[in-house]
């Protein structure tokens, strides 16, 4: 719970999620728990692996990115069956539920398991049993984005795309869209522009993380050379006020990921990320959670709440933020007209209840 007076209308204000990686959801709890059932052996020789809570210590430590990668891919080590996947799901879509979000757009690392000889069938059916459960017993609609590890050559992510089992799954498989991520750097997008190219023809959306601990340079060529309609972190943008004039103009969306930054040392505290800048000159931004599971259990309401904390932006503010957040979701019209209608309730009800 925050600080902030502003808790209950944040709990309340009818979320989107656009960068949530599904991995990044595996607790400490779940990867032992896991591992124990999977017979999976977690490195020996590493204390870290001691104990689930020697687990969220080490993970209190990351220093950057490439840190907390080692980790992440470990910890996703122990998914091997459908269900392990639907479980792992599970347990993000209720943490989303208690926090207010109505739309999910979740990332996964098809990649990170097949390499390890678990199926994409094995990933996407247990995934999409959780995504379904989700709809059913929470009320969120969610869809998936692929993600293409950026460490790995162009030619693997050509393959994967290009297999059977993932072209089925896009549209009414529920994969919507593309991702790029991993080690950003010295992974330009522009690697990467044959296998958008050919998910652009197929009608997907398209998205990549730049920006996080790369420099400015990678978001113009993620827009330039990958044509994506949104960025994955970018707050390296604020380096740039030519290209960040040009992604407010264009209505580009920042999927911007408070606690991850601080928890990588991309910055050293909320107040350090340029979120009054981009308010200000215009640049859409969703907040979201990114990894929660390895960064202290900050879900999206407690990004909500450290940039509240941080910021102290105004109710009309939160409301322009969600009502951006909102219109540049993937989820039908139909479906943002729902989620638009219960952010004026919620607006009318906090109007009523204060200006009364
Ligand atoms: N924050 C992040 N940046 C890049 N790749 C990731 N994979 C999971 N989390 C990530
Ligand atoms: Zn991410």
């Amino acid at each position: 719970m925050c600080k902030s007076e502003l808790h209950s209308f944040l709990q309340q204000l009818p979320k989107c999620e656009h960068h949530l990686h599904l991995e990044g959801a595996l607790t400490p709890q779940l990867l032992f728990s896991l591992a124990a059932k999977n017979h999976i052996q977690l490195p020996k020789d590493d204390p870290a692996y001691a104990s689930p809570e020697a687990l969220v210590e080490r993970y209190r430590k990351f220093d950057s990115l490439d840190d907390f990668l080692g980790y992440y891919y470990i910890g996703m080590s122990v998914l091997l069956h459908a269900e392990d996947f639907e479980a792992l799901a599970w347990d993000y879509f209720q943490h989303a539920a208690n926090d207010g979000v109505l739309h999910a757009e979740v990332f996964f690392d098809p990649q990170a398991h097949t390499s390890r000889r678990v199926s994409y069938d094995v990933v996407h059916s247990g995934f999409q049993r959780a995504r379904q459960r989700a709809q059913a017993e929470l009320g969120i609609s969610s869809e998936l984005i692929l993600c293409f590890l950026r460490h790995l050559p162009p030619a693997d992510a050509m393959s994967t795309f290009e297999q059977d089992a993932v072209l089925a799954s896009f549209g009414a498989g529920g994969v919507v869209g593309i991702g790029l991520d991993s080690s950003e750097k010295p992974f330009p997008p522009e690697l990467f522009q044959a296998v958008y190219s050919k998910a652009e023809a197929k009608g997907l959306k398209l998205t990549a993380h730049a920006g996080e601990e790369g420099p400015a340079e990678y978001i113009r060529s993620a827009l330039d050379t990958l044509k994506v309609e949104r960025i994955d972190h970018g707050v390296r943008l604020i380096q740039d006020p030519a290209l960040l004039e040009r992604v407010a103009a264009k209505n580009i969306m920042l999927t911007i990921c408070p606690m991850s930054n601080v928890f990588l040392k991309g910055v050293s505290s909320v107040a350090e990320l340029p979120l009054r800048e981009f308010i200000d000159a215009g640049v859409r931004f969703s907040i979201n959670s990114d990894d929660p599971a390895y960064f202290g259990n900050h879900y999206i309401l407690s990004n909500y709440c450290a940039v509240q904390e941080a910021f102290h932006l105004t109710t009309d503010e939160w409301i322009q933020i969600c009502n951006g957040s909102i219109r540049g979701s993937w989820c039908s019209e139909g479906r943002k007209e729902e989620l638009l209608a219960r952010l004026r309730l919620v607006n009318s009800d906090w109007r009523n209840k204060h200006h009364a």
